[in-house]
């Protein structure tokens, strides 16, 4: 590996050094050399201000320390790096000694540099990377990060220790007034802890609202004159439907310490004495000064040890109850409104009932006033009592979001981009061109007219629903150049009546069906049902030891959709034969194809055309490639090694990206056609073999939005199915159609 130079003058200002690599690549820097004031002219001590702006890799200090080290005469060096991405690094280089005006440095910059396995393979592999190859190199690792983490950080699971507000304490009081110098005790008992509910809430998908630490609201503390505290608020949780909520057992090493076990720890260690009187610090509250006097007193002994014996029934009958009946909530129905029907016609000023959901923990119950102590002993007691704690309890909770139908996929198959065809684009799930874009389930909603129109076909531009970022490119450039200042908004769009199809993208309608979404899709809209996006499936991603895939654990997610529907990309792998690879002139042949599909994006007649279909394809180098059989048959292994019998809810593969397999130029050519309908038949063949008879394959392309009235025809008939079947269940089993 070539030494290089770096020739400087260090009392000249700006100075500018540049090292070459050995393949040609430029580093480059300017050395901004400033004497110190005082010895201006004779240069015993140079302040050097090297600024390295380089495009290619990021300099670590300790690199920076390394290559200032060999610079002759350096004694110490200060470096500070603005900002560890590509990089603007700042190096303050303190020289001890003079400098001769005129200085080599020879320091084996590039030997040094690739000797490092990281900058090595970037250097070699990189160089050319374009910033917005960058930027989504960045997006992949952010992803590949997230992957390792073997999906634990995924927010459909999640672990709550929630506890109730803590009574407010009693108070020790006596009541004074004029000519009554010596009242009676008047102290107000404590207010109630306020409880904690969850409420099931429709408009939520994610956990990532719910705290993982909830408390209560505490009960206030009781007054003087008989002034009772006021109770806590309740606390009303917002959790999303479909959640499922389970105590975590007494043997779960999750649990967290119920109230008596963390007295214990609390306590571990002092000696008895000790511990007797942090107990009582703990349960009693005494009129000032009066400490000492209670606890020496027959009649508070007496209270003391009825109060622990309640204490101790109060902890058996938590223990029990933890045992015997856990929460267990399944939290799967819009909670009840909680108001009568009576209620909703009340007349105005009708007290309403707020709807609060699910109780999970009570609150505790408030300290006892000193009057609550008088006996025939004693006539003042000058005690009361503190609040109890309110219920801990740990919680697992769990959320099965309640899609009519799940998408699962190999990465890349396009399941985002589907998603998004099918909502119009409503639903924001992020497409990209490498695996595991989505790190998170994400559900839709599909709004269906008559004969199979839905919304989404319907967005009135020429929308590809492409690569996330692209989208958001163009937006950005569109509101620079002011198109978006005065445009129309979804429901003021041009072509009021309904049989202008100019702004349908020239999808076919008939008379009856609208030529737009948005509000005006509500007058025809006849049906809805939900769609859930889901993150990649590979092989093996069920093992703990594999490290594959975001594992498994968000398929619990759709553990409840009735309904699942396959997604494969029906471009990949692009022998015949069904092996995954791909010859040269195959690979050339996509190449061109995806280039002149780049050039000239699809037209309706292409969308038209594109009935079964032909084809080559892109290479990604980040795709995790299957043939589409191959991914069926990984597919339903997954889903059979995550749930026994999950491969049966399967309806229908969605063969996507066919768009790729039916380019403009094969559209015209019949040999390749054949051979796009032998490809279609095979995975056909390969269905019913693997996933049963009825299950039914749809060529679509997703991104060009063709072919999609067929797969929500299809979906629409599968829910009505399903919801019909879960009906009859409801009814009491009795199958018949309502
Ligand atoms: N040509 C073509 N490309 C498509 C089609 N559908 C999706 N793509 C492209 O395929 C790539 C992956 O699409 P995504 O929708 O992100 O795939 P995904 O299955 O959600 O991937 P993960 O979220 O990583 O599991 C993107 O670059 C899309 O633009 C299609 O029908 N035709
Ligand atoms: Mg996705």
């Amino acid at each position: 590996m070539a030494t290089t130079q770096v020739t400087t003058t260090p009392l000249m200002r700006y100075e500018t050094c540049s090292v070459a690599s050995p393949n040609g690549t430029k580093f480059s820097g300017s050395a901004d050399a400033t004497l110190s004031p005082k010895q201006e002219g004779i240069s015993k001590k140079t302040d050097w201000r090297w600024k390295f702006d380089c495009n290619f890799l990021q300099l670590k200090p300790h690199l920076l320390h390394f290559i200032l080290g060999n610079v002759a005469n350096v004694t110490s060096t200060t470096v500070t790096l603005d900002t560890i991405e590509i990089l603007h690094a700042v190096v303050d280089v303190r020289v001890g000694v003079s400098v001769p005006s005129d200085f080599e440095v020879t320091f084996p910059f590039w030997d040094y540099m690739l000797s490092r396995r990281a900058f090595s393979s970037f250097v070699h592999n990189d160089l050319k990377r374009s910033p917005e190859q960058v930027e989504a190199y960045k997006r992949k690792r952010r992803a590949e990060w997230k992957r390792r983490q073997g999906g634990h950080s995924f927010l459909d699971h999640l672990i709550v220790s929630v506890r109730g507000g803590k009574g407010g304490d009693g108070c020790a009081a006596f009541h004074r007034e004029k000519f009554i110098a010596h009242g009676p005790p008047s102290g107000g008992s404590g207010g109630r802890g306020g409880p904690v509910h969850f409420l099931p809430t429709p408009t939520l998908t994610t956990l990532s609202t719910v705290p993982n630490r909830i408390r209560g609201h505490d009960g206030e503390n009781g007054k003087g004159t008989w002034q009772s505290g006021k109770a806590g608020e309740p606390l009303v949780i917002k959790v999303p439907l479909g959640t499922v909520v389970k105590e975590l057992g007494r043997n779960d090493p999750r649990r967290g310490k119920d109230e008596w076990e963390a007295e214990e720890e609390a306590l571990a260690g002092s000696s008895v004495a000790e511990r007797i009187e942090r107990m009582r610090e703990r349960r009693w509250v005494h009129y000032p000064k009066f400490a000492e006097v209670n606890v020496q007193r027959n009649d508070f002994k007496e209270i003391e040890s009825s109060m622990y014996k309640l204490e101790r029934e109060r902890r058996l009958a938590q223990r029990r109850r933890l045992d015997e009946h856990p929460i267990y909530l399944d939290l799967d129905k819009h909670a009840d409104s909680g108001k009568s029907p009576k209620a909703e016609d009340a007349p105005l000023g009708t007290r309403q009932v707020e709807n609060l959901g699910h109780l999970i923990a009570q609150g505790g119950l408030g300290g006892l006033g000193n009057p609550h102590f008088i006996s025939s002993i004693n006539r003042a007691p000058r005690y009361a009592t503190r609040g109890h704690e309110g219920d801990r309890v740990t919680l697992f909770l769990e959320l099965k979001l309640l899609a009519d139908v799940g998408l699962v996929g190999m990465p890349n198959a396009g399941k985002s981009t589907l998603l998004k065809a099918l909502t119009g684009g409503r639903a924001k799930t992020e497409v990209a061109g490498y695996a595991f874009t989505t790190l998170n389930p994400v559900v839709g909603i599909v709004r269906v007219a008559g004969e199979g129109t839905f919304e989404g076909e319907l967005v009135p531009d020429e929308t590809v629903y492409d690569e996330t970022e692209l989208e958001e490119r163009s937006f950005e450039e569109r509101m620079q150049r002011g198109e978006l200042a005065n445009s129309l908004t979804r429901n003021q769009l041009p072509g009021q009546n309904t049989s202008d199809t100019s702004v349908t993208s020239g999808m076919p309608h008939s008379e009856s069906t609208p030529t737009r979404g948005g509000h005006f899709f509500d007058l025809y809209e006849s049906y809805r049902f939900t769609i859930a996006d889901n993150p990649g499936l590979i092989e093996n991603s069920a093992s703990p030891l594999a490290h594959a895939g975001l594992g498994h654990s968000f398929l619990r997610a759709i553990e409840r959709s009735p309904t699942l529907v396959c997604v494969v990309d029906f471009s990949a792998g692009q022998s015949l034969s069904g092996e995954n690879t791909k010859t040269p002139e195959a690979t050339v042949i996509s190449k061109l194809d995806a280039e002149e599909l780049e050039s000239a994006p699809p037209t309706v007649e292409i969308a038209r055309n594109m009935d079964p279909v032909i084809g080559s394809q892109t290479i990604d180098e980040s795709v995790i490639e299957a043939d589409p059989c191959e991914a069926i048959k990984i597919l339903k292994n997954e889903l059979e090694t995550y749930q026994k019998g999950m491969s049966s809810r399967i309806r229908m593969v969605i063969a996507n990206k066919a768009d790729l397999v039916a380019g403009p130029s094969s559209a015209s050519s019949s040999g390749t056609v054949e051979e796009a309908k032998a490809r279609l038949k095979k995975l056909e063949d390969c269905v019913k073999v693997e996933l049963g008879e009825d299950v039914v394959v749809v060529p679509v392309s997703a991104k060009y939005r063709m072919n999609l009235r067929k797969v929500v025809t299809l979906m629409k008939e599968y829910v009505e199915d399903a919801r019909d079947e879960k009906q009859a269940i409801q009814d009491g089993g009795y199958g018949e159609d309502t």
